[in-house]
């Protein structure tokens, strides 16, 4: 990896080295992701299944699908997608990460390219993806507009950019940060760093600037009554998605 051009902020990285071992524990420090994976994965799916004609009702759909998984952390997301049908590389900059998630899989008997690397990396050795997935990590990199950019470069054309993060507002302070840290101590305190939140509309800005088109933006919505995530086409006031097309 090369610092000089990296993505990798070193403190940021650390805190995930510091986790690792949590990965696939749904009580665990990972539990938020877990809660939202049903959710998450049903949006990313339908997205996909949309851009590339794909049926979900088959048993593999995403069968010939090059997908990265940037940031892939544990592989709560390589997982389902190499169930799909897709050839998945999961990188991510945490090196203690890629031992557990390949550990997992193999468990599971999924063929999954775990790599410890960046995306700067990937792009140099000349490699393209239909798909990369950058779940919950623009808000860890050192430069959020210079990521995107690559991950753009990763894409082959007609290739989709699915990415979620944080809101930076009054409301994903209290929910993400003293809601889920101090008060329900899901999260380590420290985890999310609130300067580092994005909103949707610099999100937009940086993945159109980068060449992609933006398709599509939802929300995902925690409703702490039922305890559910769910969809939202209007409240992207703290966690939410956006995707981006190569033309
Ligand atoms: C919040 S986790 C999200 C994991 C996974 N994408 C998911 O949603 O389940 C963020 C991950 O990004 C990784 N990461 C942070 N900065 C990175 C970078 N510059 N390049 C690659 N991975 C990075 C961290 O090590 C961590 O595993
Ligand atoms: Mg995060």
């Amino acid at each position: 990896m090369s610092p000089e051009t990296s993505s990798v902020d070193t403190a940021e990285v650390a805190k995930f080295e510091a986790m690792a071992a949590e990965w696939w524990d749904p009580e665990g420090k990972f539990k938020p992701l877990h809660m939202m994976n049903p959710v998450r994965l049903d949006y990313i799916a339908r997205q996909i299944a949309a851009e590339f004609g794909r049926d979900l009702k088959a048993p593999r759909p995403f069968e010939g699908l090059r997908l990265l998984d940037i940031g892939c952390g544990g592989g709560l997301l390589s997982e389902p997608m190499a169930r799909l049908g897709a050839k998945v590389v999961g990188a991510d900059a945490a090196e203690r990460n890629i031992p557990v998630a390949r550990v997992h899989a193999e468990a599971q008997d999924l063929p999954i390219d775990y790599r410890h690397t960046t995306a700067e990396a990937l792009v140099a050795g000349g490699e393209s993806f239909d798909v990369v997935l950058a779940m919950e990590i623009v808000e860890h990199v050192a430069d959020p507009a210079a990521f995107v950019a690559t991950c753009h470069a990763l894409l082959s054309p007609g290739g989709l950019m699915i990415a979620s993060t944080i809101n930076r507002n009054a409301k994903s302070f209290m929910a993400a940060i003293v809601g889920a840290e101090w008060v329900m101590r899901w999260l380590p305190k420290g985890t999310h760093d609130w300067a580092k939140f994005i909103t949707p509309e610099e999100l937009t800005g940086m993945i159109a600037r980068a060449g992609l088109d933006p398709v599509d933006r939802k929300g995902f919505v925690f409703n702490p009554v039922s305890w559910q995530w769910s969809i939202s086409d209007r409240d992207l006031s703290v966690n939410y998605v956006a995707a981006g097309v190569r033309r």
